[in-house]
């Protein structure tokens, strides 16, 4: 769907992008992840023409990317942009209009988002009367209303209650399954976890990570088991630093050390009964702070 190569780009001598290669393919979400100041915003107005790189190209849908398809890009940005004097109805019908859609169909998609997302009663406030969550709402559906084939999502659930940010993860993943590609840019780890396909990530203008998230959380297996054994008969190794939860009854962590989860398991069947044996796997939260300190540390 898009296809970034060899972007870069500087302010001043502040290197923002550095010789950036992504591929977003078609139909997914794909978080792109990063401290603050890494770049992301960067790389998201230069994808929306908002900015121009100093080096490199964008593809969008096989061709290089040109002002016409603006259209086809919804682009959520962190700092929102709505009109504060204008009443709701009048705002959405107008970007729906400037994204191209006929009278008629502006109102009738208006009326379908305002219903869906339980706020038809707003249509007369003007946004500067409307709360913060409110407002996000309101730009939401001025992102989207035009059904854009990508979706570019800044911290779409920053100013949303628990509630609502459900109701709006809920919509993302609708969108998702009927062929939206997203990008979805935010610092909420567990919200990449739950709704991401694929990741990258960049750090001080660099691409340090890249691929589907899955393959990106194996390759960070620490190989760490959590193992609880029951009905132990002799004391267990002290090597182990197991907590007692109940008599008889031990919890631990304990690596691989070299061999393989089937030799580690044989070994605790024969000091008792294995309630529990997981691997422990990492959370992005955990591969996202262990991939930049890695990057300060050199
Ligand atoms: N218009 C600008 N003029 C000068 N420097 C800029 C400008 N825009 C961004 N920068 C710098 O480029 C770097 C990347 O900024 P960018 O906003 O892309 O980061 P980000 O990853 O979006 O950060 P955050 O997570 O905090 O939103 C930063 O050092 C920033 O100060």
């Amino acid at each position: 769907m898009l296809e970034i190569k060899d972007l870069s780009k500087a302010f001043g001598n502040k290197q923002a992008l550095t010789d950036i290669d992504l591929s977003v393919p078609e139909g997914v979400i794909f978080g792109l992840l990063g401290p603050n100041g890494a770049g992301k915003t960067t790389l998201i107005r230069i994808i929306n023409q908002i900015i121009e790189a100093d080096k490199g190209e964008i593809f969008l849908e096989g061709q290089k990317i040109s002002p016409a398809d603006i259209r086809k890009i919804g682009y959520l940005p962190e700092e929102r942009g709505l009109y504060k004097k204008m009443k709701v109805w009048d705002q959405l019908i107008y970007f729906a209009r400037l994204k191209g859609l006929s009278l008629d169909e502006a109102k009738s998609r208006v009326n379908h988002w305002m219903d869906k997302l339980e706020i038809a009663s707003w249509k007369s406030k003007k946004i500067e009367d409307l709360s913060k969550g409110m407002a996000q709402k309101i730009q939401f559906i001025a992102t989207i209303i035009h059904e854009p084939r990508l979706l570019i999502l800044d911290e779409p659930f920053s100013g949303f209650d628990p509630v609502n940010a459900e109701i709006i993860k809920n919509e993302i993943i609708g969108l998702k399954n009927k062929g939206t590609t997203i990008i979805l840019s935010t610092h909420r780890m567990e919200s990449v976890e739950l709704l991401c396909d694929r990741v990258a990530m960049i750090n001080q203008s660099r691409k340090i990570l890249d691929g589907p998230i899955r393959e990106v959380k194996n390759s960070f297996k620490p190989e760490i088991f959590e193992v609880t054994l029951a009905d132990i008969q002799e004391g267990l190794p002290l090597e182990f630093g197991a907590v007692e939860i109940a008599p008889g009854e031990w919890h631990f962590k304990t690596s691989l050390n070299g061999g393989t989860p089937n030799q580690l398991l044989s070994k605790f069947m024969s000091l008792g009964q294995v309630t529990q044996f997981d691997e422990v796997k990492p959370t992005m939260e955990e591969i996202f702070i262990h991939q930049v300190k890695s990057a300060e540390n050199g």
